[in-house]
């Protein structure tokens, strides 16, 4: 039997004012899963992940989100059940060094084991301790996502979500944070990405759930997907 889903989205439907964008969105993930939101610009991936974290007040449908219902929760008593975003422009503090950053927002709440410790967040991205007392301004583009992720992990989260995380990054950058993303599968940190690189989330990733014009088209596992490279082209012009 399957253990119940951390996240729950139902018949979710979302917008900006009357331009409706989600069209009753269905998907789960359970604790432990690396799961990918995939489709083509303009899908609805980021209203999803807006509406997930709060900053988005769903019109219809339903989010559980640790068994509870997330309707009407700000984002703030969202992230203390323990959902953490990345997100996309990685939002830096310049005049924060970089170890501030780790320590400002440190938590365990929920009582995690194996908690992301400064040292074990050190441990995941050594570049960080190099650059421990540089401000967030001094930082290049690769550094601040890390920085991103780490100040994410700083807050045990339950769920971490990583919108676009390797945006806009040099390829050696961009592997460096995909080596640093199988760690974290490795080390069991349950995470929803959004991100264009097909290729590589279907080396990682567990299931996949592609989105056209504010539905779900399809869902399945790495190998499903990696199989059918119809549903690439066809839903993500790759
Ligand atoms: N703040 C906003 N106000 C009005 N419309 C918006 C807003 N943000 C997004 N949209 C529209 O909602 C639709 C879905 O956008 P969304 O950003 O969710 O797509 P996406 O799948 O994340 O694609 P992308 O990779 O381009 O961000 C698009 O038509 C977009 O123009």
């Amino acid at each position: 039997m399957s253990a119940p889903a951390l996240l729950s989205c139902r018949g979710l439907e979302a917008g900006y004012g009357a331009s409706q964008v989600l069209f009753g969105i269905d998907f789960d993930i359970r604790e432990g899963e690396v799961v990918t939101l995939l489709g083509r610009n303009g899908m609805g991936k980021s209203t999803t992940i807006k509406t997930l974290v709060g900053s988005l007040a769903p019109q219809g449908g339903d989010i559980h989100f640790t068994g509870k219902s997330t309707l009407g929760m700000r984002p703030d008593a969202i992230a203390r059940l323990g959902m953490a975003i990345v997100p996309e422009g990685r939002q830096c503090f310049p005049n924060l060094s970089v170890r501030e950053h780790l320590v400002a927002f440190a938590d365990n709440r929920n009582g995690r084991k194996d908690e992301w410790t400064l040292d074990r967040i050190y441990g995941l991205f050594p570049r960080l301790k190099e650059r421990a007392q540089n401000l967030g301004n001094q930082l290049s583009g690769g550094e601040q996502q890390m920085l991103a992720i780490g100040r994410a992990l700083s807050t045990n989260p339950r769920l971490l979500i990583l919108d676009e995380a390797t945006e806009g990054l040099a390829p050696v950058i961009r592997d460096e944070i995909w080596r640093c993303l199988t760690q974290l599968k490795a080390a069991g940190q349950t995470t929803l990405i959004v991100d264009k690189y097909v290729e590589r989330l279907v080396e990682f990733a567990d299931r996949h759930v592609i989105l056209e014009r504010g539905n779900v088209v399809w869902t399945g596992s790495s190998p499903d997907l990696a199989a059918d490279r119809s549903l690439w082209t066809r839903y993500m012009g790759v």
